[in-house]
């Protein structure tokens, strides 16, 4: 039966995504009506600037005062689309001690600050969700939390960042520079409000924190995940990548070590092979793995940045919320019981891609091979190009341990013949 009673929801926050959130929710009024069982009526809308004409809302439920929204007592659920960590922790965790639930976006606050807003959550009876924090419009919050609540996930690998891998896919497909590419992938509203978040790898590596957490029932933090960029990522490597029938795609990689008792978290370019479906991933899309005991492997594909597709996520949690207040229940909070520890990258197994100028003269060959089998690297296939004296060499190992290959590169590099090292680059996905 229908309440009539409105469930009362503040938008916190009125941009790409939060723009969106406000328009589904007018356009889909009714259906929501119907799904929840109740209707969902937009309360008020905090925004920065109150002068800017924002299509179908009522300029009577604009403010610039959110703290003011959030206390008011009579809120339901708050949607908060702000980004960045201040003011949005504290109208979070306000708006948990005034009565409301929260809807969240904002990945990079909960791989810092999750632990302790989950607990506030659960501390004032709330919900917290966040399905639009991971991987946009694609369901894998839930899946991860409540479909897989009973098997027993290995390991989670896939591109979680639409606009790196927009740029990637362009540089590729169409030999567009990086800079161009990033301004389109921001004109289209993929982009981070600074996307050095995105560029930089922060943003993918906050998502790997967040995955990791709810995949291996442990707290992973934002510091807990290695990140590389891919801002170091070059034409030549594309080439290189090519000739190994591979492309290059920033990967966001959470596993399980193979005897169980502990887990990794990592972000970086990598290259694939061009068989792997995730090279066919294009433009923003996002696409990820989830290996699993019993499931074995699932893959997940969907748009996974953008205004609309992110308030698809959003919506889809405000309907669950608002479901769970009308039943008097929470959803599922938190899960870290298991706390396993979190290693560092040396401990990571993978192989690796390296290029190498040096001299080309008699026995280099020989003395580079020397020095990955002392270092306990096995090399899986070399490639020699001469060029005036000099040549680039191109090595590509077997699997071994990260920190196996560092110790590798710095004795190269001390190689009177090793002019440079041109690129390291981990090789996925076989
Ligand atoms: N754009 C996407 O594709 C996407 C996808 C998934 C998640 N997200 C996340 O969603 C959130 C919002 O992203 P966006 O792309 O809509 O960003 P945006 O910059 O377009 O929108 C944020 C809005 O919040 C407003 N704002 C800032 N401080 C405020 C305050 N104190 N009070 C009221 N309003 C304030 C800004 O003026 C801006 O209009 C971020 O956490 C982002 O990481 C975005
Ligand atoms: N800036 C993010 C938004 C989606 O989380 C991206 O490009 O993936
Ligand atoms: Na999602």
């Amino acid at each position: 039966m229908m309440r009539t009673r409105p469930l009362k929801v503040a938008l916190l926050g009125c941009g790409v995504v939060g723009s969106e959130v406000a328009r589904i929710m007018t356009t889909h009024a009714a259906d929501l009506a119907a799904r929840i069982g109740a209707p969902v009526e937009l309360a008020g809308v905090a925004v920065r600037r109150p002068g800017k004409v924002r299509e179908g809302i009522d300029p009577g439920l604009v403010t610039t005062d959110a703290t003011a929204l959030v206390k008011r007592g009579d809120i339901d659920v708050v949607v908060e689309v702000i980004g960045g960590i201040e003011p949005a922790r504290t109208l979070i965790t306000t708006a948990f001690e005034h009565g409301a639930s929260v809807v969240s976006a904002n990945k990079a606050l909960l791989a810092q600050d999750g632990a302790d807003l989950h607990a506030a959550a659960e501390a004032n009876n709330k919900d917290l969700y966040y399905e639009a924090a991971v991987a946009g419009a694609i369901p894998l919050i839930r899946p991860l939390r409540e479909s897989l609540a009973g098997d027993k996930v290995n390991r989670v690998l896939g591109i979680v960042n639409g606009t790196t891998n927009f740029i990637l896919d362009k540089m590729d497909s169409t030999g567009a520079g990086y800079q161009e590419a990033l301004d389109e992938a921001t004109a289209l509203g993929y982009a981070e409000a600074d996307p050095t978040a995105d560029v930089e790898g922060f943003d993918a590596a906050a998502k790997a924190a967040i995955l990791a957490g709810i995949a291996f029932h442990t707290r992973v933090r934002l510091d807990d995940v290695y990140r590389e960029g891919m801002t170091e990522v070059t034409a030549a490597d594309f080439a290189s990548a090519r000739e190994m029938g591979c492309t290059i795609k920033l990967l966001a990689i959470c596993e399980r070590a193979a005897d169980g008792a502990s887990v990794t978290a990592r972000v970086h370019p990598a290259m694939i092979p061009l068989t792997h479906p995730l090279a066919s991933v294009r433009g923003a899309y996002n696409a990820v793995f989830v290996e699993s005991d019993a499931s074995g492997q699932l893959m997940f594909y969907g748009p996974g940045a953008g205004g609309a597709p992110t308030a698809s996520a959003v919506l889809g949690d405000l309907v669950a919320v608002c479901r769970n207040r009308l039943n008097g229940a929470t959803g599922p909070g938190e899960s870290s019981y298991a706390a396993l520890p979190v290693s560092g990258m040396g401990e990571v197994v993978t192989r690796y891609h390296i290029s190498l100028d040096v001299a080309d003269k008699p026995g280099v060959l020989a003395q580079v091979a020397t020095v990955f089998a002392e270092h306990g690297v096995s090399i899986d296939t070399v490639r020699q190009q001469g060029k005036d004296g000099e040549a680039s060499l191109v090595v590509v190992t077997h699997r071994a341990s990260d920190a196996a290959l560092g110790g590798t590169v710095e004795a190269l590099r001390k190689l009177d013949t090793v002019r440079g090292v041109a690129s390291i680059m981990r090789v996925e996905g076989e």
